[in-house]
């Protein structure tokens, strides 16, 4: 805290506020129902918290990166369901910020900026951790193309307006032949297929999104043909701190559940065997501490322009393998407690952490491939070699 500037003090202290009134009272209800929290896109419609990445010019809040994480761990405190609907809207929101033009961005931020969610579809049956193995088709016919195929595991597609969906514009290039496109809802063809019914995270929204000739406006290519997967890789790249942050949340609200139980489970900290759990406690906050300062790191690098790619997949491990541990934990040191629906659900919740937005063994793919290929020293580049 005692690093923040004023102002995003006065952000984290107004989202915490909102958290409380409106997440917290309500996560468990729709956690149980595996309804989706329409309610919350009317509450906080206001504070155009939805528009936290869209620039000012756009009409958004223009929040840097590291304003980002601190909403974002408040809000995976407060409900990692809802805080997914919240990451996957800014997700689809980062690729037209990669790659979108100038009328690309009004038209897909104006919906944003009045409360509205968006959605990223990337993922196909035969292509998760194989992001460029898609199948979906986007075949230019006179000044539109025309989408045929389907997207699976698609988080808020039941209720976003506005798309981004990859597919291929050259089946023959594999993935040099992927594009990226605003698609809007209610297109002819575009319908929406199964719910999917989850073990955590179970208020948010995910779905199958189907197209059978789908007509979608040339000028909703966002870049140029074939340049789809380098998008989704930059997008997720400012994506997955996103992740981290909820997770971090989650973890940190275990945390909080496990303190407030043993002080009043075991009052007197010299006895036995409050002693020995107070250790753990202390474990679990030296795991959060190490996870935040790593997020707030790569958050700090992104904001100053440096490049960040292999520290968001090392946040984005880290915080979601201590999310994990820390929620097993928390049920472990509470006992019967800790197996009912409060902690029960921030385990459930911390599960899927490890899988989307490319799984964790992906993120170590990622990582391990730049641990192998370190830059060329300054001589060497210069040697031309
Ligand atoms: C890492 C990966 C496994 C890809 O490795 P391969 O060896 O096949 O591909 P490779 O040869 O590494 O690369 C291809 C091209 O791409 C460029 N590039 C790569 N990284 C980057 C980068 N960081 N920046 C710019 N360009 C990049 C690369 O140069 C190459 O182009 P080139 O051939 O050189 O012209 C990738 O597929 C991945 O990551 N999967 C996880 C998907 C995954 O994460 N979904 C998430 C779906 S969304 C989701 O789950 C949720 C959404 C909403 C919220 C909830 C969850
Ligand atoms: C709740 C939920 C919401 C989602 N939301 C979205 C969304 O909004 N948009 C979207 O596009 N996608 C979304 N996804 C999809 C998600 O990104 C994928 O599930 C994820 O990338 C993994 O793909 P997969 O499920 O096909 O697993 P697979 O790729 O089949 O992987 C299965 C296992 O094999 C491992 N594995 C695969 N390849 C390798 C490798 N090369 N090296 C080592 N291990 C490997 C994986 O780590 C995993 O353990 C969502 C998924 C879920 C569950």
């Amino acid at each position: 805290m005692s690093i923040l500037t004023p102002e995003k003090r006065q952000i984290l202290e107004e989202t915490k506020a909102f958290v409380a009134r409106e997440i917290i009272p309500n996560a468990a209800r729709y956690d149980r129902t595996g309804e989706f929290h329409l309610f919350l896109l009317e509450a906080a419609r206001e504070s155009r918290i939805f528009a936290m990445a869209v620039p000012k010019a756009y009409g958004g809040l223009d929040y840097d990166a590291h304003t980002q994480a601190l909403v974002l761990e408040a809000w995976g405190y407060g409900c990692a369901g809802m805080g997914t609907t919240l990451a996957a809207s800014v997700l689809a929101m980062d690729s037209v910020l990669v790659a979108g033009n100038d009328e690309q961005k009004k038209r897909f931020f104006d919906p944003m900026v009045r409360g509205e969610i968006g959605s990223f579809g990337l993922t196909e049956p035969n292509a998760g951790s194989d992001a460029g193995n898609g199948r979906t088709t986007a075949l230019r016919d006179g000044d539109s193309y025309v989408l045929n195929g389907s997207k699976c595991w698609i988080t808020n597609g039941g209720y976003a307006s506005v798309f981004v969906i990859y597919a291929l514009t050259d089946p023959s290039k594999g993935m040099k032949g992927l594009s990226a496109f605003i698609v809007e809802k209610g297109l002819p063809g575009f319908t929406i297929g199964t719910v999917d019914h989850k073990l955590g995270i179970r208020s948010s929204n995910t779905v199958e999104l189907l197209f059978k000739d789908v007509r979608v406006p040339a000028a909703n290519l966002l870049g140029a043909e074939g340049e789809g997967m380098k998008v989704a890789m930059k997008t997720l790249d400012l994506a997955r701190p996103a992740i981290a942050a909820l997770a971090l949340g989650i973890a940190q609200r275990a945390l909080d559940a496990c303190v407030r139980h043993l002080q009043s489970r075991f009052p007197d900290p010299k006895v036995q065997p409050g002693q020995t759990l107070q250790f753990k406690l202390a474990d679990m906050r030296i795991e959060i501490e190490e996870a935040r300062e790593l997020l707030h790191h790569t958050m700090a690098l992104r904001d100053a322009g440096l490049p960040f790619s292999v520290e968001s997949a090392m946040t984005k491990t880290s915080c979601a393998d201590k999310a994990m541990r820390i929620t097993a934990q928390a049920v472990q040191l509470m006992g019967a407690h800790g197996y009912t629906s409060e902690i029960a659900k921030l385990m459930r919740d911390a599960k899927i952490m490890q899988i989307y937005e490319g799984t964790n063994q992906i993120q170590r793919l990622v990582i391990s491939r730049a641990v192998m290929t370190p830059p060329r020293p300054a001589a060497a580049q210069k040697g031309g070699n």
